[in-house]
């Protein structure tokens, strides 16, 4: 069986409202100002704590103490309201039901709460034989190790990375396997021109993972 494994945030569900929801909370609870949903987006990626420090950055306050209040404050509200604003991409199920015949897992530098917790109420959870979500800040999307660990553990044909950032794309390429890339996420266009393939839509991405790999 081949292993397609896909990214969360901005790949199969649109988070972007979400994310800037819990960010902004944050911001206004520790007396700072909203920031613009599009410029959060540009924070995306490389998980809840690099976001978190973004902001503050952002802002120019990020010390110790401020970073350390936020983080509760982001952490609580983030996991509690993960669902809201958010939607799975257009055709996303029945790509996923076309790809029954293979493994399927999620690898997301999303906290692995808040993942788990976000697919089991867009009730795809059953798809995945496995959600690797984001732990230590080391082993995160672009290291290879938890992309190794798929393989090792899910197949020994093709596997192929599904994303819509540059550490998705970074990732396949530490893991020597390819990638294709989905535009309508958090990753600039020209951010993502090293993927193998590069779709704006998931009819054309489930064509290309059928006929392709
Ligand atoms: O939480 C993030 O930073 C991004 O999560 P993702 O890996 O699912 O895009």
């Amino acid at each position: 069986m081949k292993l397609f494994v896909f990214d969360l945030d901005g790949t199969l569900v649109d988070t972007k409202e979400n994310i800037a929801l819990a960010a902004n909370h944050t911001m206004k609870a520790i007396g700072l100002p909203e920031i613009s949903v599009a410029i959060i987006a540009s924070f995306v990626g490389d998980g809840s704590k690099r976001l978190l420090e973004r902001c503050l950055d952002y802002h120019g306050a990020n010390t110790p103490d401020t970073y350390s209040r936020a983080w509760d404050i982001l952490f609580a509200y983030y996991y509690e309201n993960v669902e809201k604003c958010t939607q799975l991409y257009p055709g996303v199920v029945e790509v996923l039901d076309s790809l029954r015949d293979h493994h399927c897992a999620v690898l997301t530098n999303k906290p692995q709460e808040m993942a788990d917790k976000l697919l089991k109420y867009l009730q795809i959870e059953n798809y995945f034989c496995e959600v690797v979500g984001g732990k230590e800040p080391e082993k995160l999307k672009p290291n290879p190790q938890t992309l190794l660990y798929l393989i090792e553990k899910y197949t020994n044909e093709k596997t192929v990375m599904i994303g819509d950032s540059k550490v998705d794309i970074k990732v396949a390429k530490n893991a020597g396997v390819p990638s294709v890339a989905f535009t309508k996420g958090f990753g600039k266009v020209e951010e993502l021109q090293d993927a193998d393939f590069v779709v704006d839509n998931f009819a054309k991405l489930g064509e290309i993972l059928r006929t392709k790999f």
